[in-house]
């Protein structure tokens, strides 16, 4: 994965437009809406049991994410989680806050036992809990020592099987074997609720279009850190909520001749 490869995947997002079922939490929902349209998806935002099974299989991904899960929401993501899985659509899950209590912790386990996933995205911290592994976070920023970051997402990738992201300072995508280092975002993506939930329907989007979906991680992680690179540049200096909406109207335009100037993807060991 280079970025031209990478800019050739949002280019195939923006000319399928992709239908992307997220089953999310309150916080971000409006957010991750308003993302995935900037960027040239189709968001939708469904949840009741009686339907969740039908939305999923017309997908081109399936999103779940336990941000503010109740037990309600948790059964309709595993029944859409299956009919995805029976139909052959992508599944992303995001663990948030696994390891902050024992409930999102079990939780994240079941339906990673409970639904075939295509990828994790969480932070260190959470990747970390879904396996059983003890994460301290060195520092304020959870992003520091990526060498250990990238043995921490092998090996949740091996013992998952599964596609695992782990985002901070740079990200990590990787399969078990292959891993890709991306060097991209900025800090003002720490100051904006739901940026990480966002990505993780992004990495949907991507993986509607492109099947190999280490690929479609790797291209929607540049293309998403690039975007806020240029977010920053016009809108950083206004604070947390010009840059909210300068990254919204930057994840529109990023396109080939940026990412080729400012995309940094490295293929790790
Ligand atoms: N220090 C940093 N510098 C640059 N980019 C960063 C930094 N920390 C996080 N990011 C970027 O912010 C985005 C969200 O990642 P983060 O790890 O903060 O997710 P998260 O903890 O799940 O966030 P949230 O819970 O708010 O959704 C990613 O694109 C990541 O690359
Ligand atoms: C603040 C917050 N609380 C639960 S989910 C969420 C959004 C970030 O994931
Ligand atoms: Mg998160």
């Amino acid at each position: 994965m280079n970025n031209k490869e990478a800019a050739n995947v949002l280019q195939m997002v923006r000319k399928a437009s992709p239908l992307v079922h997220n089953i999310t939490n309150v916080v971000v929902t409006n957010f991750t809406a308003n993302g995935l349209l900037a960027l040239g998806a189709s968001p939708v935002m469904a949840y009741a049991q009686e339907e969740v099974a039908d939305m999923a299989k017309i997908a081109g991904a399936l999103v779940l994410n336990i941000g503010t899960l109740n037990q309600t929401e948790v059964e309709a993501m595993v029944i859409a989680g299956k009919a995805a899985n029976e139909a052959g659509v992508p599944v992303i899950f995001d663990p948030v806050g696994a390891g902050a209590t024992l409930y999102r912790t079990e939780t994240a386990r079941n339906i990673v036992r409970d639904v075939a996933v295509s990828a994790v995205r969480g932070n260190a911290a959470e990747i970390a809990n879904v396996i059983g592994e003890t994460w301290e976070i060195k520092g304020v920023d959870a992003g520091e020592g990526s060498g250990d970051v990238v043995a921490l997402a092998k090996k949740a990738a091996k013992q998952l099987k599964t596609v695992v992201v782990i985002t901070g300072k740079d990200d990590v995508a990787t399969d078990g074997e292959t891993t890709y280092i991306i060097h991209n975002g900025h800090p003002l993506l720490t100051k904006v609720t739901g940026t990480g939930c966002l990505l993780t329907s992004v990495i949907g989007a991507f993986a509607a279009v492109e099947r190999d979906v280490l690929k479609a991680a790797a291209a929607a992680l540049v293309s998403y850190g690039v975007a806020a690179e240029i977010a920053a540049e016009i809108a950083g200096e206004q604070g947390p909520g010009s840059f909210q909406i300068a990254f919204l109207d930057a994840l529109s335009r990023v396109g080939a001749e940026e990412i080729s100037q400012y995309g940094r993807i490295e293929q790790g060991e």
